[in-house]
């Protein structure tokens, strides 16, 4: 047997080591890379986000996590420029990105993945790498007037899908219609997208929602090696399991506020996190590797069976 044999290992992950930042909501950061102040967003009378700060560190893995409806997905779409705050402030790098559109916030490094659309799965793979391509810094005016500047940047762009798709293991799926790929392979495709415009820091939106078990080790593999090139990544999730096997940092959201954050192996066990997930349990799914312990898990029945 030759020795290039590949075979899929369960490597465990390598964390930073965060251990002396304070964990505490809002709690300062060695590197900051997003610094984030006094954010709120209303709907009607109810307020969605309510962030009084946030730091998120440089080249770490942050997981942003909390019950249903505790507006992380909120919180991501203002981040991003797809919604506006009622107030706040925040400084990526060091530049003020508050209230900045999407198209400006990618171009700054800042770029979120999205769910496939029903518009983007009609596409090929391949085509959706090149649209992603469309925000890159390269793409300017005049170069999209002069054939021969344009047809050099088209077979660039393919030239660098082509390897981002290579290091996800979709290229053999490049001419394929994006709607027939996997679930795991969708979320792949979301993450190549966003790698298109080489982007300082990523930001997933439950990267492993509708993914096949056996594929959610290859996806953080994926995530782990971004942070370790040098990205940082931060990513809302559900699946806790997730969460604690690949995030250096936890921030936890509920009611709009950050309640709690810390490494993962502390913020899973603290109180104001419990209770946080227990105010909306209802529609949490603990799943196996739950958060609760036996005692919390009676006193849920006790409260289930008193509704
Ligand atoms: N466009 C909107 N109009 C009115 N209310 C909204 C809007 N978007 C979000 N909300 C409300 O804001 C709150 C926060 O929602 P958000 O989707 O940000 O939470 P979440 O933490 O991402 O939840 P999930 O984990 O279920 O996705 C919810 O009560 C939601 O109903």
């Amino acid at each position: 047997m030759s020795d290039d044999t590949t075979t899929e290992t369960t490597v465990d992950p390598v964390k930073l080591d965060l251990s002396h930042v304070e964990a505490t909501p809002g709690s300062p950061k060695p590197t900051s890379i997003l610094t984030v102040d006094n954010v709120r967003r209303r709907f009607g009378g109810m307020t969605a986000v309510d962030v009084d700060h946030l730091e998120v560190e440089a080249k770490a893995i942050t997981a942003l996590i909390g019950p249903n409806g505790a507006g992380k997905t909120t919180f991501f779409n203002l981040l991003t420029g797809f919604d506006v705050p009622d107030q706040g402030s925040w400084t990526f790098e060091g530049h003020s990105l508050g209230g900045k559109p999407a198209a400006k916030v990618a171009r700054a490094g800042m770029v979120r993945t999205f769910q496939l659309t029903k518009a983007l799965s009609r596409l090929t793979v391949m085509d959706n790498m090149r649209l992603a391509a469309r925000n890159h810094p390269g793409e300017n005016m005049f170069a999209s007037l002069v054939p021969p500047l344009w047809r050099r940047r088209e077979v660039e762009v393919t030239d660098k899908a082509s390897e981002i798709l290579e290091r996800f293991n979709l290229l053999a799926k490049a001419d394929d219609f994006a709607g027939s790929l996997s679930g795991g392979q969708r979320k792949l495709l979301e993450m190549a997208r966003a790698l298109m415009t080489d982007p300082t820091m990523i930001m997933l939106d439950e990267p492993m929602a509708g993914v096949n078990p056996a594929l959610v080790q290859s996806l953080l593999g994926h995530i782990q090696a971004l942070r370790d090139e040098g990205m940082t990544v931060l990513f809302v999730e559900h699946d806790m399991h997730a969460v604690r096997h690949v995030s250096d940092w936890v921030v936890v959201m509920a009611e709009g506020r950050i309640v709690a954050e810390g490494p993962p192996e502390s913020v899973m066990n603290d109180q104001a996190v419990i209770d946080a997930y227990l105010g909306a349990h209802h529609d949490t799914d603990l799943g196996d590797d739950s958060l609760l312990d036996p005692a919390i898990l009676a006193r849920l029945e006790e409260e289930e069976k008193k509704r």
